[in-house]
């Protein structure tokens, strides 16, 4: 139970011998990190016994909740059996042909293939390797450059992050690494200006057939997007957008990446994100609510376009890792479908949850420090702007240096909700078995946290 947790001395050791990701190592330690013991549907429980409504899911991922026994059942008895074996050299193992089988089952039609892995980074890495030997196999040497957008995010690998669009990490390790361009995001918000989001979406898209064009067309293999841009900021492209990048890719006969790490398994109240903006990827990445975040699992949805090559043509991928088809990691992956079909978790987000949401978030929209607000399924977020105008366009925003966002984080989390701060867009992510009465307590939580950041930033004379 928390009580028996002491909080500083493992706040100590923390801060003496674990280095975290995505962090200000001096800093947090100075701080001391806030030790999570304990989840149970969408509550957390800190070691301090506080409990918190887990807005995030963890970190995108948590679908079914936490708790789930039926999930730590069927890692418990794989892990009794055969708790890893390798699926190189001519191996299988049973839970992972089994998750193959049963991905193959729920995937758009055209894809009845998965290459399997650990992590969301390792499944774009696969990505980059498997279209650049779709064409080579083919007899397009040149065919190697991959085009991404920025403040996309594919990942933390080299090629994970390469492919991503954020400076901050370009910045670090000499990125992008050769083959990988970048095109501007679909951010109505920050580029749409004049324009009505449909025609913003043409605009936006069009940005692919220029960079085409510049690259030259005969050297380029994919283009890789998410539905919905999750860590940039949930970023709800206009309804024009994908059509028309799903157009030029068919005009230059590029493949399509769609990295469905956040949109997959439910989380946009479709089975993969792709369905609802009527994309036709050529590969779909996957992570994260593939198993709940229980196990770590991603990997690669291969559609019949380059499945058919790698397999007829491509004698042996020299591709691979170690968990690759891990059989603990696939026994947590079907426990973790089946949940979803189980409960209806997909429809209820589409039908039920998720337009409540959207109500909700909307409701949120009137809130003086809220310049707009929007939704798509169980991903939303809301700007917090310095003074509302007429249009989203002539919001009055707040200087980036004050730190807004990190200040109602702050407040967040110091009364029990977690939101993720993209700057000044402030995020949620719930797990898709939130209740409408949950949802209710959510949003309260957060308008109470907007008032309190209001007075706050009033006090410093911000406004
Ligand atoms: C779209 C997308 N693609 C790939 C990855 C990489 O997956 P792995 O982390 O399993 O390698 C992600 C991961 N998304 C992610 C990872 C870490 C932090 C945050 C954040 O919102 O702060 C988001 C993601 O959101």
């Amino acid at each position: 139970t928390n009580t028996q947790i002491d909080t500083a001395a493992v706040q100590q050791m923390d801060a003496a011998h674990y280095l975290h990701p995505f962090t200000d190592f001096k800093d947090l330690a100075a701080k001391g990190a806030r030790v999570m013991v304990r989840g149970e549907g969408v509550y957390l429980w800190d070691s301090e016994g506080k409990k918190i409504v887990d807005g995030m899911s963890g970190l995108w991922c948590v679908n079914v909740g936490y708790g789930r026994t039926s999930i730590s059942q069927a890692v418990y008895q794989q892990m009794e059996t055969l708790p890893f074996y390798n699926s190189f050299f001519g191996t299988t193992n049973v839970p992972a042909v089994e998750l193959a089988t049963k991905l193959a089952q729920i995937a758009p039609p055209a894809f009845r293939h998965v290459f399997f892995t650990s992590s969301g980074s390792e499944a774009n890495d696969t990505n980059v390797r498997m279209v650049r030997r779709y064409w080579d196999l083919q007899g397009y040497k040149e065919r190697h450059t991959i085009i991404s957008r920025h403040n996309a995010y594919h990942g933390s690998t080299v090629a994970g992050a390469s492919l991503g669009g954020m400076d901050g990490m370009h910045a670090q390790g000499g990125l992008p690494i050769p083959g990988i361009v970048h095109i501007g995001q679909p951010n109505y918000l920050e580029a749409g200006q004049e324009l009505t989001p449909d025609e913003f979406g043409l605009k936006a898209a069009g940005w692919l057939e220029e960079k085409i064009l510049e690259v030259g067309a005969d050297k380029v293999a994919a283009f890789i997007g998410e539905p919905v841009q999750g860590a940039g900021g949930v970023i709800i492209p206009p309804a024009t957008y994908w059509p028309e990048i799903q157009r030029i890719c068919d005009k230059y006969g590029i493949l399509l990446i769609a990295d469905e790490v956040i949109c997959g398994f439910g989380r946009l109240g479709r089975w993969f994100g792709s369905e609802l903006f009527g994309i036709k990827p050529d590969l779909i990445t996957f992570a994260k609510g593939v198993t709940s975040g229980y196990v770590p699992l991603g990997g690669v949805l291969v559609g019949e376009r380059v499945a058919r090559v790698l397999v007829e043509q491509g004698g042996e991928f020299t591709h691979g890792f170690t968990y690759s088809g891990h059989p603990v990691a696939c026994a947590a992956a079907l426990e973790n479908i089946r949940i979803i079909e189980d409960e209806q978790l997909v429809r209820q987000v589409a039908d039920d949850t998720g337009p409540y949401l959207a109500e909700r978030f909307a409701a949120l929209g009137e809130h003086p420090l809220v310049g707009h607000a929007d939704s798509c399924g169980f991903v939303a977020g809301l700007n917090l702007v310095r003074k509302k105008g007429a249009t989203v366009h002539e919001n009055e925003l707040f200087d980036e240096s004050l730190g807004v966002g990190m200040i109602c984080r702050g407040h967040m989390f110091d009364n029990g909700v977690i939101m993720r701060a993209v700057g000044e867009r402030m995020i949620v992510a719930p797990p898709l078995v939130m209740t409408r009465a949950q949802i209710d307590e959510m949003t309260d939580l957060i308008r109470l946290c907007l008032d309190k950041t209001y007075e706050e930033i009033k006090t410093r004379q911000w406004l």
